[in-house]
């Protein structure tokens, strides 16, 4: 198998700085470089002791044997270009971008040299930067790779024992069928909650600026999504344009069906659908997925 003993990380922000702390803790004897294209991070990430910083992308990948791109997904394809002609051949070159149809396609097409295994580790906050990242993020948490029809079968395997030395579970998926999963789970739930804090916001003038005051648990929860990276967000929404329109349809409708049962006080409707959803819930907390195991690792294993 391919030993991923030389990795370059393109993009030093919460992801990359996670990557970067989390794999200079589990994989000593390897070596690490970085590069960001602003000077600002650059600094802070080399201040922080992360990787060898380095200038330009082309210095970062020269040696590498693995090369992650880090960067918002409407930054991928400027990304993969300025390392194409400077890989070492047989380099791996992977991301973590949140969308990955598009994005794969695009590696695919720039990198057509490289061995392109495309990845989305399903874990991260609403922050941002190199100071947000922690070595425990990917711990116990999906990492999906999207292997597509040119992706070699080492690599895959070497990138698998990569995101498994991070502490991940790692799943293999079809990428049009991931971005599906994860407009429904993270990209439709993230578009809901900068809505309703932005329609909260707007109705201050009428509340006289009571729904910041007394924001409940609920109303909370929903800021600290809606204050996640606008940048990283839009491009995530555009990326993944059809299955995230195709999923607002459905809740669109599902959401005229509740109008409807509270209009015309129908309880047994309102009842039914929140009798299953917290059945939900209670699958997701046993199988471990709430946040409360990542908010713990946050707060109790910075570095
Ligand atoms: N934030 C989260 O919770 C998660 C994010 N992701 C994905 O990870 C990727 C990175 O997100 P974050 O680390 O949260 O963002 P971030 O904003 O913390 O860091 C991104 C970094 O990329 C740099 N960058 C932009 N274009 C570049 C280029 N062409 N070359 C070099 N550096 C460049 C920026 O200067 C910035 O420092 C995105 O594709 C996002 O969809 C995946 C899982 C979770
Ligand atoms: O902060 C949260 O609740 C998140 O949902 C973080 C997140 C953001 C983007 C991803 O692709 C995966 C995870």
């Amino acid at each position: 198998m391919d030993e991923l003993n030389t990795v370059a990380i393109i993009g030093l922000g919460l992801i990359g700085s996670s990557i970067a702390r989390a794999a200079g803790a589990a994989l000593p004897g390897s070596s690490l470089t970085g590069f960001d294209s602003d000077e600002a991070v650059r600094r802070r990430a080399a201040e922080l002791g992360l990787v060898a910083v380095v200038d330009s992308a082309a210095d970062a990948v020269r040696d590498a044997n693995l090369v992650i791109l880090c960067v918002p997904v409407g930054a991928m394809t400027a990304a993969a270009e300025s390392i194409a002609p400077h890989l070492r051949p047989g380099a791996i070159v992977s991301d973590v971008g949140s969308s990955k149809a598009s994005v794969a396609a695009e590696l695919e097409r720039v990198l057509s040299v490289a061995r392109v295994v495309p990845a989305h580790p399903v874990a991260g906050t609403e922050q941002s930067g190199p100071d947000a990242g922690f070595a425990s993020l990917f711990r116990g948490r999906w990492c999906i790779l999207t292997p597509g029809e040119t992706s070699d079968g080492p690599a895959l395997l070497a990138l698998r024992a990569f995101w498994q030395a991070l502490g991940a579970r790692v799943e293999v998926m079809d990428a049009h069928h991931h971005d599906l999963v994860l407009a429904v789970t993270s990209h439709v739930p993230h578009l809901i909650a900068y809505t309703i804090v932005g329609t909260a916001s707007d109705l201050e003038a009428v509340t006289e600026g009571e729904v910041i005051k007394y924001s409940a648990g609920g109303f909370r929860d929903f800021t600290r999504i809606a204050a996640s990276s606008p940048v990283m967000w839009r491009d995530i929404f555009l990326a993944n344009k059809d299955a995230v329109l195709d999923t607002l349809q459905r809740f669109g409708e599902d959401l005229s069906l509740l109008q409807r049962a509270i209009r015309n006080d129908d309880g047994e409707t309102l009842l039914d659908l929140f009798t299953r959803t917290s059945a939900i819930r209670r699958g997701i907390v046993e199988m471990g997925q709430d946040t409360a195991a990542a908010d713990f690792g946050r707060t109790h294993e910075q570095g």
